[in-house]
């Protein structure tokens, strides 16, 4: 990278800032939410939606809660006027929810803009100018008072025709490019706005601050908003909104620090579309504050819907870890996040906790419509026996022994390495039956039968090459007196029996199923299987699976 030093550096941070909002340490309140997906976030796609997908769109942010949403820009298009033409006529726009519309500070478009406006109950009239130096010098070619008449000419013109129409009206003033301003010019040009539009405790004007483009770091925003919360006039009557945009990958931080350093507003957009690399995505600064317990005041209860709307109207697609609500951020594939995650939902569960403390997992998935089964523990060549263990538990109500777990977790890395896939939970319920359950090579079980003295006696008819035979056993309980059977009349070493069963409570039975581990002689571990109706049968042909596995058979 031989060129860095054709960048200059042109962040406005101010000098000998305060800096109060460093010793806060959460937001911790949720601020005035204004969505902008309906103008930023659409003049931003490859084909800006349709009237009709407007309208889906703007019924789920409503749905979602928000109150204040920037519909457009009704003087660009047809469709932008025609869109907000229709939520005036056909009366779509609920009575706590308030419209805004963006206008350049040019009289024709202001004019258009207020055309549009026509019989709204309410709307705010969002007006804008750049005021950055390159802006000033590069596109307007205007000296800092001229571009602050083109601010005040807007605001009187949005002022007298609301008089004059005598709309219910709120206004918003953004400094366009306001990151790469010199702050004391911002204030300025805000403050002649401010003194033109006359803001009221009942009608407060809304100054808002965007990182148009993010240029500098997010410290260095909070110190810009601190300085004009402190220097806009009116301030008590003054909602200081901020619009950050993502050039940096920052939006979010931005956003935070701005809140603390004093602002009551966010404008962004579902999942940060917007220009370039999008606006703030107000998602996951809801579900920040969400999981650090403060309420957001909108509800993302259902982010797999939202995002089924939105990549069919915007024709966008929601990043797999797009924070919150990408198909991957609660999927855990690596073993010990599997292990930590299984661990800490069971400790929740025994504990009954009402606070969520799972490692790996900031929020509970089913707070935002995830589902832990499926979801949250995929297996692959990097998982492990905690995660495979704790999915056949959860899903399929197999309680492996934790010594089982781990020859499982084995089997299933080995073959997703293998396959060079992803395991999906069925298939992994399929391989561990296969592997593990009914084997019947080489040694049939076909029947058996006990008779209890002191000790209990069993006479088991097998089939083995081909041949049935009765082989019979003794010992003190019944699986050992099968187990004395095989070893003595098969001539089979193995030793250490391990056991376990239980109900199998998922599923349609009321079947049990017993697991059986024996070493052989190099004490290398073989587990079987077995389910049925009787406990005792589960565990004879969970035994028999063993031994078989053992013989190397099927
Ligand atoms: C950061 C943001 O996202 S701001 C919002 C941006 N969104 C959009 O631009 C989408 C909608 N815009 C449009 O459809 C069109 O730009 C329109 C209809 C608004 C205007 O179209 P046009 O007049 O044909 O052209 P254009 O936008 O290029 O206008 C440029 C002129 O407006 C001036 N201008 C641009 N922004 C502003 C402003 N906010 N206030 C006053 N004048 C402005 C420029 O200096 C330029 O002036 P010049 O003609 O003297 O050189
Ligand atoms: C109009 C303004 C608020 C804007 O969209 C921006 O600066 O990004």
């Amino acid at each position: 990278m031989k060129h860095a030093n054709k960048y200059q550096r042109t962040y406005f941070n101010v000098e000998n800032a305060p800096m109060r909002w460093i010793k806060k340490d959460y937001v911790d309140h949720a601020p005035i939410w204004c969505s902008v997906d309906l103008r930023d976030g659409n003049q931003s796609l490859i084909i800006p939606m349709s009237l009709e997908e407007k309208l889906e769109f703007f019924k789920m942010l409503v749905k979602v809660g928000f109150k204040e949403i920037e519909v457009g820009f009704p003087a660009a298009s047809e469709t932008e006027y025609e869109f907000l033409r229709a939520l005036i006529d056909q009366n779509l726009i609920p009575d706590d929810v308030t419209i805004q519309v963006l206008t350049q500070a040019r009289e024709h478009i202001i004019r258009k803009t207020f055309d549009a406006l026509k019989g709204a109950k309410k709307a705010i009239v969002h007006l804008y100018n750049s005021t950055s130096v390159a802006q000033r010098e590069q596109v307007f070619k205007k000296s800092k008072e001229e571009i602050i008449q083109i601010a005040v000419d807007g605001a009187k013109l949005i002022k007298s025709i609301a008089d004059e129409t005598k709309g219910n009206y709120q206004f918003e003033y953004s400094p366009e490019s306001f990151t790469q301003t010199e702050m004391d010019f911002a204030a300025d040009i805000c403050n002649a706005v401010i003194d033109v539009l006359k803001p009221t405790p009942e009608n407060k004007v809304i100054i808002n601050l965007p990182v148009t483009v993010q240029v500098s770091m997010p410290h260095v925003y909070a110190n810009q908003i601190e300085y004009m919360c402190d220097h806009l006039h009116e301030r008590e009557n003054i909602i200081v909104s901020l619009h950050p945009h993502n050039d940096r990958g920052c939006g979010v931080a931005d956003s935070e620090m701005g809140l603390l350093a004093g602002a009551d507003r966010i404008e962004g957009t579902l999942f940060g579309n917007g220009e370039r690399t999008g606006n703030v995505d107000i998602i996951t600064l809801a579900m920040n504050m969400y999981s650090q317990g403060v309420e957001p005041n909108l509800d993302f209860t259902n982010i797999p819907e939202i995002i089924e709307v939105y990549e069919r109207v915007t024709r966008m697609h929601v990043y797999e870890r797009s924070p919150y609500s990408g198909e991957l951020v609660f999927a855990a594939f690596s073993g010990s996040h599997q292990d930590a995650i299984a661990k800490g939902m069971k400790w929740r569960e025994e504990k009954q906790l009402d606070t969520w403390t799972v490692p790996y997992l900031p929020v509970d998935p089913q707070d935002v419509g995830r589902q832990y089964d499926g979801g949250v523990i995929r297996i692959n060549s990097q998982s492990g026996k905690g995660g495979i263990g704790y999915l056949l538990e959860q899903k399929y109500g197999y309680d492996t022994p934790k010594e089982m777990r781990e020859d499982i977790g084995y089997l299933m890395k080995g073959i997703s390495d293998h396959r060079h896939q992803e395991l999906k939970s069925d298939e992994i319920l399929e391989i561990f039956k296969q592997e593990y359950f009914n084997k019947t090579m080489p040694i049939h079980m076909l029947d058996y039968h006990f008779v209890r003295t002191n000790e209990v006696m069993v006479t088991l008819t097998i089939e083995m090459n081909g041949e049935k035979r009765d082989i019979v056993g003794r010992g003190n309980g019944r699986l050992d007196a099968v187990s004395n059977a095989i070893t003595s009349s098969l001539n089979i070493n193995y030793k250490d029996l391990l056991y376990k069963e239980h109900a199998l409570t998922k599923g349609s039975t009321s079947q049990a199923v017993a697991y059986v581990g024996i070493h052989d002689e190099k004490g290398l571990m073989y587990w079987g299987a077995g389910i049925h109706d009787d406990i005792i049968a589960a565990s004879v042909i969970a035994l028999f699976s063993a031994v078989n596995r053992l013989m190397g058979g099927k």
